[in-house]
């Protein structure tokens, strides 16, 4: 199996003393969408911090495409993985937002030329060419995320872990993103995501890691969403279409192939 992030016996407690992650055991495949799915404090965003070196372990190892996140090696690993913040104002803090994707590549030590290849690709990517010299204070939510992931493609990362990307985003800005990440899945990205959305993970997510008071319940392919037993141990509810179709030989991920079925 070709994996992107391999943990072993993660375990990481806060300085105030907060357990948040305890005997971690995962494997995660190269292009999937990966959600990290679990209610608020499950874990979800220590997990993810942990995938770049912003926290690191204190016991047990995470390797990243078989690299080992420790703090020689930050330089390398950020390298590989891509960060966002929930909150896209952590992430963006140059007076234009060209400025702020430029910043990686520069750190580079790229020429000129090069920096704006890359800032003119990544902008092309996530479709917000036109708003290149904008301060990115002032822009809405849906494109400071943007911006603030045009920041890491610039970098060329091959995984890119995404803290709650779709919160506070509306349904259709929400799937605008989506089309993006999938389109850098289909170049052959590997996207881990944490959310407590159960039905946009059913309908989108390839494989998903659910999470309950810092420890792995259970991790699988989206399928294992749909056990009554496992969803009511997480605490989260289950998928609409599942509940819906409890009793059908079909399971319907999207309402597009639910109404397919019921037109049938
Ligand atoms: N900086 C911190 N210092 C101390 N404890 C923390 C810190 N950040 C998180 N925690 C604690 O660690 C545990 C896991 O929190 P975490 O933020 O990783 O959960 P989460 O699943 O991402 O939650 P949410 O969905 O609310 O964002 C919680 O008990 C939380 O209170």
């Amino acid at each position: 199996m070709d994996l992107a992030v391999e943990i072993n016996d993660l375990n990481y407690i806060y300085p105030n003393k907060t357990p948040a992650l305890t005997k971690i055991n995962l494997k995660i495949k190269k292009q999937k969408k990966t959600a990290i799915l679990g209610t608020n404090g499950s874990g979800k965003t220590t997990l993810i911090y942990h995938l770049n070196g912003t926290l690191l372990n204190e016991d047990g190892t995470l390797k990243v495409l078989d690299h080992f996140v420790n703090k020689k090696n930050l330089h390398k690993i950020r390298q590989i993985v891509g960060l966002l913040f929930d909150n896209p104002d952590n992430q963006l803090f140059s007076t234009t937002v060209y400025g702020d994707i430029a910043f990686g590549p520069r750190n580079l030590k790229l020429d000129q030329q090069e920096v704006n290849k890359e800032v003119e690709m990544a902008m092309k990517k996530v479709g917000i060419e036109e708003i290149s010299n904008r301060p990115p204070y002032n822009l809405s939510l849906g494109q400071k995320k943007r911006a603030a992931i045009a920041g890491l493609l610039a970098m060329n990362p091959q995984i890119l872990a995404c803290d709650e990307p779709f919160s506070g985003l509306d349904p259709s800005i929400s799937k605008q993103l989506r089309t993006i990440l999938d389109d850098l899945k289909e170049q052959g990205t590997t996207l881990i995501y944490s959310t407590h959305d159960v039905d946009l993970t059913y309908a989108w997510a390839d494989e998903v890691i659910i999470m309950k008071e810092g420890r792995v319940l259970d991790s699988g392919p989206v399928s294992i969403l749909r056990d009554e037993e496992l969803m009511q141990k997480s605490g989260l509810p289950l998928p609409t279409l599942a509940r819906l179709f409890k009793h059908s030989k079909f399971n319907p991920r999207t309402i597009e192939e639910a109404s397919k079925f019921i037109m049938s």
